[in-house]
């Protein structure tokens, strides 16, 4: 498994990643999220060993990664960084071959991930023709060209569309069925949502909370109650510790502590019929609402 530890990183006198630790576990899809400014690039960046840590060290299984390493990891830059002129095909195999693979090998490698990621159609084309969303599948493609233990993706779903976010994810999914740790930023709560199996949230350079999806629906939310009566629900609004987020007749979606929910669930029965009492999961966007509420703007401070 990958992990960081106490990873400690500032540019000038700011401090843009204080004490960031977490784990990538093999075989986990690990959605890192946090607004913008918040450190994943930072973070991702000393994964890889593009940039160094002033504190803190980058293990795997255990082992501190040094140098020379980088072949262990299929990353996807924020920047992306491939050969405008040359054709897709080409590219992919070039950069199989930079990393080892014989001639055969990765022009059968750069030719199954091009059909993999639905791009054979362009597969000859130059990538300066491709448009945005297939330079993205495009880049993917080059992260995972020479067959890498560990995926450390920044941003891999920017610009895709609905489909193509298919693809990508189906990718990812599998990679992480073969036992690679997948670590992947986005700001698509959505996607992350679906697709991750645990979840690091970062805010102002610190780890905030991390956990599988689960674990922070439950640690994390909001009491959410949805109840349906046969009465109007408008007195909900005057019940003390609660807060209506929608109300429509007989139907209310409401938060309240749990004791309080109970409450208003024997006041409905005593009014007549209650058809449904459901309590609703929040999803990650509430969750990460709550979890980094308050955050100052890095960029804001420093000026
Ligand atoms: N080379 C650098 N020199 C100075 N400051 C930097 C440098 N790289 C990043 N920063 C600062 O570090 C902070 C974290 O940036 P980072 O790119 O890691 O955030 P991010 O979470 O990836 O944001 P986004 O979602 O907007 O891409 C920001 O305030 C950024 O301005």
């Amino acid at each position: 498994m990958l992990e960081l530890h106490g990873i400690s990183r500032s540019f000038g006198d700011r401090l843009v990643l204080d004490d960031v630790s977490f784990t990538v576990g093999r075989g986990r899809l690990t959605g890192f999220v946090g607004g913008n400014g918040a450190g994943k690039t930072t973070t991702m960046r000393i994964i890889l060993g593009v940039l160094a840590p002033h504190a803190g060290q980058v293990t795997i299984d255990g082992a501190p990664v040094v140098g020379g390493q980088r072949a262990r990891f299929g990353y996807m830059p924020e920047e992306r960084g491939l050969y405008p002129k040359m054709q897709l095909v080409e590219h992919l195999t070039y950069l199989a071959r930079l990393h080892g693979f014989d001639k055969q090998g990765a022009t059968t490698r750069a030719e199954a991930l091009v059909e993999r990621l639905g791009l054979t159609a362009r597969a000859k084309d130059p990538v300066e023709s491709l448009s945005l969303g297939n330079q993205q599948r495009a880049q993917v493609a080059a992260a995972l060209v020479h067959d890498p233990e560990i995926l450390v993706l920044d941003e891999p779903f920017s610009g895709l569309d609905p489909l193509a976010v298919e693809v990508v994810q189906g990718v990812l999914a599998e990679r992480a069925a073969q036992g690679a740790p997948v670590l992947f930023s986005s700001h698509q709560l959505d996607v992350v949502e679906r697709l991750c199996d645990d979840l690091v949230i970062i805010a102002g350079g610190e780890v905030r909370a991390t956990g599988t999806r689960e674990e922070l629906r439950t640690r994390y939310g909001t009491a959410r109650h949805e109840i349906v009566a046969d009465g109007d629900m408008g007195w909900l609004r005057d019940v003390p510790q609660v807060r209506v987020d929608e109300l429509a007749g007989g139907s209310a979606v409401f938060e309240a502590p749990q004791d309080v929910a109970q409450h208003v669930l024997t006041a409905a029965l005593a009014r007549g019929p209650v058809h449904a009492f459901t309590p609703l999961r929040p999803t990650l966007a509430e969750i990460f609402r709550d979890v980094v509420a308050d955050e100052p703007d890095l960029e804001e401070v420093a000026r």
